[in-house]
């Protein structure tokens, strides 16, 4: 383990090697096949490949594993504190991947702890991958589960409400069933859930930790074995991550510190001055910070969406620039009213995602966005 600093081990990550190999910017490896004259070795490799394990040598096919997406999940998994990491074409391939693993291995059943995405909410409500749902509170949790649970499914600052779990009272109270945490908008950065007894850390990669709005992946973070699970989910499924996802992953980590950092100073002044704004009911915004602030507003959450003009009206997150977007009508729409209700998603719920523009420029924009949507 390195003597270094967490914010150094960010740089440098996944990336120890390369001035070895004469190199500076991590190869970006493009093969969908790697040739072999020993058959009979290589027909032993993808017998491996397919068990799950992963030696680090030649891939066989792109579909199995490719050197620059494991420098990504060797960084990440050293980030998260965990033995590995699996990398996946989106998060929501992540998610399912968890999923697929707990059904094959005979737990289709999981607790849910809601407010949770839009789509990891339906995914679990619809049972379309063979799993079934109970939903339950963080207190309620462990008396949810029964014999056929496989995992439990929380995200913490949750999407879009921010509400935070106390991840150590629940994985304590839910031992031994795997508690998978969704801990996408507070990146290692501000949580690291493995350290409060988490199994699985699953980040949607194409937020924060690629961070400009240009790259789709997803990741879990856990021990070897699980790894395995979810690498051989994977290798059956073909969800892998594209080698190039693999490379902008790996460079967005050596800033996520400074993005994180800087965005968070930013947003939780933007919740100071949404707190004292006559339009705003309520605000939202975690006790461990982060670039995410929502806000129920008596002003048409609809039309103030549509009067930015610095801000981008646009779902997703993370991003080096803000955006802002209505969760009633885009990233939780796929959820009946009822289940919304139920998960605290008000209809007056706008989600701002913070960026790195100055303070008064964004402040300028949302509060004209604001006044112009009064009614
Ligand atoms: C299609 S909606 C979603 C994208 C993203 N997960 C978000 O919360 O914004």
């Amino acid at each position: 383990m390195s003597m270094h600093s967490w914010t150094t081990r960010a740089v440098h990550a996944g990336k120890d090697d390369l001035a070895a190999l004469g190199l500076h910017a991590p190869p970006i490896d493009l093969s969908t096949t790697y040739p072999s004259y020993d058959v009979v070795g290589e027909a032993t490799r993808l017998d491996e490949f397919a068990e799950g394990h992963d030696d680090g040598g030649p891939p066989v096919y792109g579909r199995v594993a490719n050197p620059t997406v494991r420098r990504f999940e060797n960084a990440l998994a050293e980030l998260e504190g965990a033995e590995a990491a699996v990398a996946f074409a989106s998060g929501m391939a992540a998610l399912s991947a968890c999923l697929l693993a707990q059904v094959a291995a005979g737990r289709p059943h999981v607790v849910g702890v809601r407010p949770l995405y839009g789509t990891t909410d339906h995914l679990l409500d619809s049972g379309l991958l063979g799993t079934s749902v109970t939903w339950a509170t963080p207190e309620d949790a462990a008396s949810a589960i029964t014999a056929r649970t496989g995992l439990v499914v929380v995200e913490s600052p949750a999407n879009p409400t921010l509400d935070e779990v106390d991840l150590r009272a629940l994985t304590d109270a839910c031992a031994p069933v795997p508690v998978l945490v969704d801990s996408t908008f507070a990146t290692p950065v501000l949580q690291r859930p493995l350290e409060q007894g988490a199994t699985m850390v699953l980040h949607s990669a194409t937020k924060y930790l690629g961070g400009h709005g240009d790259v789709m992946g997803g990741v879990v973070a856990c021990g070897e074995d699980m790894a395995r699970s979810l690498r051989q989910i994977r290798f059956v499924t073909g969800a892998m991550l594209h080698p190039m996802a693999g490379y902008e992953l790996l460079r967005g980590l050596a800033t996520l510190p400074v993005r994180v950092r800087g965005a968070s100073a930013t947003a939780s002044e933007l919740a100071r001055r949404l707190a004292d704004h006559p339009r705003v009911t309520r605000v939202h915004y975690p006790s461990i910070g982060g670039a995410m602030v929502s806000f129920e507003t008596s002003a048409d959450p609809v039309a103030l969406v549509s009067a930015v003009r610095l801000i981008t009206p646009a779902v997703s997150l993370g991003s080096v620039d803000s955006l802002i977007q209505h969760p009633a009508s885009l990233t939780h729409r796929i959820m009946d009213e009822v289940s919304r209700k139920e998960a605290g998603i008000s209809a007056d719920l706008v989600r701002l995602s913070v960026g790195l523009e100055d303070v008064d420029d964004l402040w300028a924009d949302l509060s004209q966005a604001i006044v112009h949507a009064s009614r």
